[in-house]
């Protein structure tokens, strides 16, 4: 365009911007198949310049439970999850790009724990909706995710949305995220030292923005919130389930239900006639995490951005305020178990999970994690109103894959 033909930019905010909605203007449709929910992310870019990156305009974002695992038996009705969520795409995106905009969907630990032929029935149904729609299918649109990756592209995303990742001063942020299923930990390593004490498998060297980075992250498979319950119940991983009971210290003593997850019904509750309360459910807990997970010194002193059930727990327990946020130091997550749990008779609340819930996260934290009791930790949902989510850094590099961006 020339000077002449942008004049009239001046006078309009950039969306609404009649020249920047016609040329410069792309998306980039990411489906996350998490282990609790489907959800899809379309995201706007606008190029200002040649010579700049694509600036991020904004995202469209919607989700349904559950997620893909529990279709384990009807892929089909699950690919139509997936469907009622793209018709979504349609509306949002102008049909003159509908051919350029890439279709992707990850999915992460719920269909890492199924077995690999009824996850592959269930991508391959997925696969055929993406052919059918309009849009861009690149080769390998619909995959299971690499744990690795899970965290990089979340530390992406949260370092490029606080703006850690251009410019001189770069200060990034570590991130902890904790699913249904798996549990991911993600930092940039400042010293020699952690380079030298980590196992190779955790270090991840990344190219993004015309930049590397050595990163430190793990997936925990088997440690996400909901897999911890059950594991906790002592129900993970086992073959036969139907009719047992399984009982908790941290569950209200005159429970009994049921659960469904990944598909498997469980029956569940409290110790009857047995103790209850902070004390005995922590080391029921502790089972599940002690000795089980690698502990950097580097990260005992610094502070973490954390999301997903980190911060649904912590709004559900008033630690934060659900569109604010906040910030919270590991002590705040044990202050709020204990006094869930030694209340639990008392305590009315949405779930029974409420007090298993909140013992974990400290547990995973102090002695998982080896955080220290006033390690601060960044609870957030969005930034600058976009889900902190590895989504957009999926779509980034999908983007930079593609060519559309470098
Ligand atoms: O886009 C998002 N923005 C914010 N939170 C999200 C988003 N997607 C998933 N979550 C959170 O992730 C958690 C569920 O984990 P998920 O279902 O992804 O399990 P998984 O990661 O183990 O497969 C919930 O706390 C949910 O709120
Ligand atoms: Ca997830």
């Amino acid at each position: 365009h020339s000077n002449r033909e942008m004049w009239f930019q001046d006078f309009f905010p950039p969306n609404v911007c009649p020249i920047n909605a016609k040329a410069n203007t792309f998306y980039g449709i990411m489906f996350d198949a998490g282990s609790t929910g489907t959800r899809i992310h379309i995201y706007t870019f606008v190029q200002k310049s040649p010579e700049n990156l694509p600036e991020l305009e904004g995202e469209i974002f919607e989700s349904v439970k559950p997620g893909l695992s529990a279709y384990a038996d009807q892929p089909e009705k699950g690919a139509e999850t997936v469907k009622r969520l793209l018709d979504m795409a349609i509306d949002a995106v102008p049909p003159h790009l509908w051919k350029k905009t890439p279709v992707v969907l990850k999915a992460t630990a719920g269909l890492r724990l199924l077995s690999e032929e009824k996850a592959q029935a269930l991508l391959l149904e997925v696969k055929e909706v993406f052919e059918e729609s309009p849009f861009l299918v690149p080769e390998d649109s619909v995959s299971i995710m690499d744990g690795s990756y899970e965290g990089i592209l979340a530390w992406i995303t949260v370092n490029f949305l606080t703006g850690q990742l251009s410019g001189q001063n770069q200060h990034t942020v570590g991130t902890l995220d904790l699913g249904g299923a798996s549990t991911q930990i993600t930092f940039l390593p400042r010293f020699e030292e952690t380079l030298k004490e980590t196992p190779g498998d955790f270090l991840t060297s990344f190219e993004m923005f015309n930049s590397t980075y050595k990163l430190y992250t793990h997936s925990y498979l088997g440690f996400g919130l909901k897999a911890a319950r059950l594991a906790t119940l002592g129900a993970l991983n086992m073959e036969a389930v139907d009719g047992q009971m399984f009982r908790s210290s941290c569950l209200p003593k005159q429970l009994e239900a049921e659960w469904h997850f990944g598909g498997v019904k469980y029956r569940y509750g409290g110790n009857k006639e047995g103790e209850t309360g902070f004390k005995p459910c922590y080391l029921e807990v502790l089972k599940v995490v002690k000795g089980k997970l690698h502990q950097p010194d580097e990260i005992r002193g610094s502070s973490f951005y954390a999301f997903s059930y980190y911060y649904d727990r912590a709004v559900d327990t008033n630690l934060i305020d659900y569109e604010q946020g906040g910030v919270l130091e590991v002590r705040d997550f044990e202050r709020k178990a204990k006094e869930v749990c030694d209340n639990m008779e008392r305590y009315n609340s949405a779930s029974p999970f409420l007090c298993m819930d909140l013992t974990y996260i400290t547990a995973l934290l102090k002695e998982g994690f080896g955080f220290r009791d006033n390690t601060l930790l960044q609870l957030t949902k969005k930034v600058n109103n976009i889900e902190t989510s590895w989504t957009l850094g999926a779509t980034f590099h999908l983007l930079q894959s593609l060519g559309i961006t470098y």
